[in-house]
């Protein structure tokens, strides 16, 4: 039995596989400019967090119906189960659907069939995220919370995504004191490819209440020192900081570092299709590269449930935490 663990950096939309992606391309009548599953692979090797994006939008346009969304999600579930996650907070991307003429309540609803059954078939309880794209426009993405309103039952929390150069968090100020207003819970990727200021700013003028990467935080000790006393959670990913070049190898990733420093770190696994892994691979790859022991890896889980928006269940995120620390590795791998 793998290490129980919460997956808080996932976007559902990286979950999609080859195979699923051809498959519902068949189904929709979509053309890829690829020959097949195989030849698809082949295309992911990227230089930087833009090249990524480009396929990511890319093949997410095969998904068209509310079937479609369940699929992937449900997928994504069974996968995520099998390496120990527990509990999974997913960001999905509303922008890159409705813009191709996708209704919102298709996604929403698609993707929620899959969660509703979640914990009965896969036993991972769930939260949504609904993320903004941060290089479209503040009205875009004002729009798209104010159309989410009929949904908010499903929707935990706000995130923000895509291209993070250039595209600082105060763009979105009204939009997440909007989304606050409508007791949404906040989040923000922030100092993945943009500077140690952006994180700074994503606490002070969004409000968020975990970081979604923070790994550029490390160039700068005062924000380091923010972050450890305000024990502000991030959630790293490590195998997507390899695939994007944020980090030359993943023996150089700096989560040693940052644990030492006393910053409180998650691992997940962020576009798990793309980078290759899921998240108990990326807990598996940390272990192998970067001699990460037993003890700390039962801190990071522990550290998943306790960032997790478990608030309104804190009998499950107790009874997870519980199982944490009676983990026994010899029993099994992470
Ligand atoms: N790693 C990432 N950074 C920013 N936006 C994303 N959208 C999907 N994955 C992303
Ligand atoms: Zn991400």
């Amino acid at each position: 039995m793998p290490l129980p663990k919460a997956e808080l950096h996932l976007h559902i939309e990286g979950t999609l596989e080859p195979g699923l992606a051809f498959a519902l391309a068949a189904r929709n009548g979509v053309e890829l400019p690829f020959k097949d599953a195989e030849e698809l692979r082949h295309a992911y090797h990227f230089e930087d967090l833009q090249s990524f994006l480009d396929l990511y939008y890319r093949l997410m346009a095969v998904l068209h119906t509310e079937d479609d969304f369940a699929e992937l999600a449900d997928a994504y579930l069974a996968r995520a189960a099998a390496q120990g996650v527990r509990h999974a907070e997913i960001f999905f991307d509303p922008q890159a659907h409705t813009s191709r003429g996708v209704p919102l309540a298709t996604v929403v609803e698609g993707l929620g069939r899959a969660l509703d059954t979640s914990e009965e078939r896969h036993g991972v309880s769930t939260r949504l995220i609904m993320c903004f794209l941060r290089d479209e426009s503040a009205a875009s993405a004002m729009e798209t919370l104010l159309a989410a309103k009929p949904y908010l039952h499903r929707i935990a929390g706000v995130g923000l995504d895509s291209a993070e150069a250039g595209h600082p968090p105060a763009k979105f100020r009204e939009v997440y004191e909007v989304a606050a207003e409508l007791g949404l819970r906040r989040v923000a990727h922030a100092g993945e490819e943009g500077p140690p200021a952006y994180i700074s700013e994503a606490l002070d003028v969004l409000g968020v209440e975990r970081v979604d990467h923070g790994l550029r935080c490390m160039e700068d000790p005062e924000l380091v020192e923010r972050l450890v006393r305000d024990r502000v959670p991030l959630t790293l990913c490590p195998l997507s900081n390899v695939r994007l070049r944020a980090v030359r190898t993943l023996e150089e990733h700096p989560l040693p570092a940052m644990m030492d420093a006393g910053l409180m770190c998650t691992v997940n696994s962020d576009d798990p299709s793309y980078f290759g892994g899921y998240a108990g691979d990326n807990f598996d790859a940390v272990q192998r590269a970067l001699g990460v022991g037993e003890e700390r890896l039962r801190e990071l889980a522990r550290n998943s449930f306790l960032a997790s928006f478990l608030e309104d269940d804190e009998e499950r995120r107790a009874l997870l935490i519980a199982e944490v620390d009676a983990y026994d590795f010899g029993a099994d791998r992470a």
